[in-house]
């Protein structure tokens, strides 16, 4: 618990949540080598989040080259760049800069000559971003050992970091081999969330919640992420990955560090990084059960004005693997403050009015007899909107005109929308060297090693795969 009597070493509220300011980025002159250009990442999210950051920044001097192995022309490339800047609304001065200086080199990114290519084509100093399935990164990674490379080298890589807990410490070792950790960014855009981010700011700067947010106070945590959005033509992804590696093993459990840490002694990264590791150490499912981790997919249905096929129907879905598209865990975390509370994460893709927060459950207070609460439900509830950052709390009042009634009242305090995007807040991070936004390598192994007895499980077939409507809330009896 922390120690409330030392003001002096509190975050400073004005800093939390301690993330670059895209005002003072350094005017230093970069290079982005993106691996895995031809990718629908690359271009729906890395490049417009790179343009925002350059737009936010005005003074930062950046080029993009993309690379794949299949070869592309110049102008071809340029014009994808072009698109996807404009499609996301980034300045024109921005989009005409960066259009004018990227370019594109057919790359092999397992061949160490092909590798030192694309570095020798970076003008600034280089990053490689590396935008490529799971099982390439160490491919990537072996090959550049055997290279001489520049000491200004920063490397990004995208997740899932790598396919189970092994193959996450075998990335980790090849990697290692390469860069030092404080080179080497693995990027989850869920840590540019200013919900998450904020949350430093919103438990540490109120003495209020503070002193609640523990296991005296708090009955559960939920930790919910559900999406409209459907598989959406990314089949050759996420049907290998599912709901559980590709949003609860890595986005959901980097929320429950930044939820359920220690108070950091200052923002800076080793601090926040040890306090996740440490807690993310703590964390194991609930009665070491897997089969309180459930698992569904969606069937045919409506979800607002489109028509869902069955998973099983969409484009190159293989429906023999019995990949899930929403997943639940309940989970413990076994440090002091939250003995005997359960966390229950959950994210599933074509989910009706899908509810995306996290929601702190308080337990209900002995309100004298006659002053029962509305409803069933813990009296309050404090509510953290993972889309847009509002903070709710559901509080229970007595009626104006009735005494010993008691209703529920809302409280919302917004703190208005972030200049920049989740995923370029990460970006700016990256381009600042500043690594407090990127997952550490053990807090990366970490979270496989919470996932681990459930993907075992799974593979298994001890637990049932369920089905759901698609535009329905999903299960509702779990
Ligand atoms: O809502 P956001 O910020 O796009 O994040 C959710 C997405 O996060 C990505 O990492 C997942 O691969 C997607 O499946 C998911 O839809």
């Amino acid at each position: 618990m922390s120690d409330q009597s030392d003001t002096t070493t509190q975050p400073d509220p004005d800093t939390v949540p301690g993330i670059p300011d895209a005002e003072s980025l350094e005017p230093t002159k970069r290079t982005i080598a993106i691996l895995g250009a031809n990718g629908d990442l690359a271009k729906r999210l890395l490049i417009p989040g790179l343009g925002e950051v350059v737009d936010a920044a005005r003074d930062i001097s950046l080029q993009i080259i993309g690379a794949a192995r299949t070869p592309q022309p110049n102008e071809e490339w340029r014009a994808t760049v072009r698109a996807s800047l404009e499609d996301a609304g980034i300045g024109a001065r921005t989009v005409d800069a960066l259009v004018s200086t990227t370019e594109f080199i057919p790359t092999d990114a397992s061949d160490p000559d092909e590798l030192r290519a694309l570095l020798d084509a970076c003008t600034g100093s280089p990053i490689l971003y590396i935008a490529l399935p799971p099982s390439a990164g160490r491919k990537v990674a072996e090959a550049l050992a055997q290279i001489d490379l520049p000491d200004d080298l920063l490397i990004a890589i995208e997740k899932p970091f790598g396919d189970d807990l092994a193959d996450a410490q075998a990335l980790n070792a090849a990697l290692a081999e390469v860069v030092p950790e404080e080179r080497l960014w693995r990027i989850d855009h869920f840590l540019g969330n200013a919900t998450v981010l904020g949350m430093l700011g919103l438990r540490f700067g109120n003495r209020l919640l503070e002193a609640g947010w523990n296991a005296e106070q708090i009955e559960k945590v939920e930790i919910l992420y559900d999406e409209e959005l459907g598989l959406e033509g990314r089949a050759a992804f996420y049907d290998q990955t599912g709901a559980l590696r590709d949003m609860l093993q890595s986005h959901l459990l980097m929320v429950l560090a930044l939820t359920a840490m220690e108070r950091p002694d200052a923002v800076t990264p080793t601090d926040v990084h040890d306090r996740i590791a440490e807690v993310l150490g703590a964390v194991r499912l609930w009665k070491d059960d897997p089969s309180t981790a459930r698992r569904a997919r969606y069937t045919e249905g409506r979800v607002g004005d489109r028509l869902f096929p069955s998973y099983v129907d969409e484009p190159d879905v293989d429906a023999s693997r019995e990949t899930e598209t929403l997943a639940q865990l309940l989970l413990q975390v076994d440090t002091p403050r939250w003995q005997g509370v359960p966390f229950v994460l959950r994210s599933g893709k074509g989910i009706g009015d899908p509810r995306r927060e996290v929601a702190m459950h308080f337990r209900r207070s002995a309100a004298p007899t006659g002053l029962d609460a509305p409803d069933g439900h813990a009296d309050t509830v404090l509510r953290m909107s993972l889309k847009g950052g509002a903070v709710h709390l559901d509080l229970i009042v007595t009626g104006a005109d009735d005494v010993d009634g008691l209703r529920r009242v809302e409280l919302e305090a917004d703190p208005g929308a972030a200049t920049l995007s989740a995923y370029a807040q990460v970006l700016a991070g990256l381009l600042q060297e500043n690594t407090l936004l990127s997952v550490r390598g053990d807090i990366a192994e970490q979270c496989w090693r919470i996932v681990t007895p459930v993907v075992t499980a799974w593979a298994a077939g001890e637990t049932p795969l369920e089905e759901y409507e698609a535009g329905s809330a999903g299960p509702t009896d779990w």
